[in-house]
């Protein structure tokens, strides 16, 4: 197991595409801009602005392209978007975004609801988008997310060796590097510890990112489970917003504020300022008003000594 001494960690902020695809309301631009120009203002270097989806299907990210625009603009960050198939990813390469994440449903009954297509046909969309991606020297990373990889609402077990099989087959096709995503909740921390590191076995460091939502409370539980297996990069909302539309029961992401905490209280780096996060988080409340945020740092602030782990080592 990777000793927790001196490492560091990324978190991938995530709400401004798996957070505001869930609510029924569109945030206008200027406030998605002033989200990003905040969530780097507070150290994220890291952020997946919006999708390249039909707009008749998710209206509140249509604006992804200005968005995109606006964040590469800030020096050092990674602006991800997240595209469903070719025509998405021909739009996040004439916008120059540094990566795009390509989701594949481990589940049948999920990939057809939410892609109209089978993991399979999946795999070989990555493929012509790699394709694509190399006739045009783009120089935009492509990440494979292999999403209901603990289960589905839709379609019930998803078994561990299809999850592991179609990693294996998404970089075969093309994709730079790999995720694994805990869609619908039904995750706890031994499951993970068993996918990421027989995932681990099978892929190595090309597994690069965790996505765990919080539907059942086990959202850090499970972050931690796979940090223990090496894992240093997480996707996570603020105020612990999101859900796939096409996933039933889906609710909000792993909190940023709450992760940050639980892994700077570890002694990670993650180059966070928690409190401007939870600023941010105010701000957001105040941009969403009515809408159930989650996550519960935010209820009793940070403890007048941030760093036990490391202060234990002193
Ligand atoms: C994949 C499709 C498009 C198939 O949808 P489809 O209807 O089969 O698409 P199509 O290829 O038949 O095309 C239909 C029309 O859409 C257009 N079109 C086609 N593609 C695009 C595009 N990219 N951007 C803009 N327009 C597009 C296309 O040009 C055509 O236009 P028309 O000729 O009718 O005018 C659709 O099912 C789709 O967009 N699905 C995405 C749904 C989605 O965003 N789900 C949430 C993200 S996944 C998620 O949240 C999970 C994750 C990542 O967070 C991890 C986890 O928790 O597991």
């Amino acid at each position: 197991m990777p000793s927790t001494a001196s490492r560091q960690a990324v978190l991938r902020e995530v709400g401004l595409r798996d957070g505001l695809q869930s609510l029924a309301r569109t945030m206008p631009t200027a406030q998605k801009l002033a989200w990003v120009d905040a969530a780097y203002a507070a150290g994220q270097r890291e952020i997946e602005v919006g999708s390249f989806v039909p707009a008749r299907l998710l209206p509140q990210l249509a604006d992804t392209a200005e968005v995109l625009a606006h964040a590469k603009a800030l020096p050092g960050l990674v602006a991800s978007v997240l595209v469903p198939n070719l025509k998405g990813a021909q739009k996040a390469l004439e916008c120059g975004a540094d990566l795009m994440v390509v989701p594949l449903s481990a589940s049948h009954a999920h990939s057809l609801a939410n892609l109209r297509k089978t993991p399979d046909e999946v795999v070989a969309e990555v493929a012509r988008i790699r394709a694509q991606r190399d006739a045009g020297g783009h120089a935009t990373l492509i990440e494979g997310g292999v999403g209901t990889a603990f289960g589905c609402t839709l379609q019930g077990e998803v078994e561990p060796a299809e999850v592991l099989r179609l990693l294996v087959a998404l970089l075969d096709a093309g994709a730079d590097r790999v995720s694994l995503a805990d869609t619908v909740g039904f995750a706890d921390p031994e499951m993970v510890r068993r996918m990421f590191e027989a995932a681990r076995r099978e892929v190595g460091d090309r597994l690069c990112c965790a996505h765990f939502h919080d539907t059942r409370g086990l959202g850090l539980a499970n972050a931690y489970a796979a940090w223990q297996t090496g894992i240093e990069r997480f996707d996570a909302c603020l105020a612990g917003i999101g859900g796939c539309p096409h996933a039933p029961g889906a609710s909000g992401n792993v909190a940023t504020e709450d992760l940050a905490f639980m892994l700077e209280r570890m002694g990670v780096e993650t180059g966070l300022d928690i409190q401007a996060l939870l600023a941010l988080r105010r701000q957001l409340e105040a941009w969403l008003p009515g809408e159930t945020l989650h996550g519960v740092l935010w209820q009793a602030g940070l403890p007048q000594v941030l760093n036990g782990a490391a202060a234990m080592a002193a």
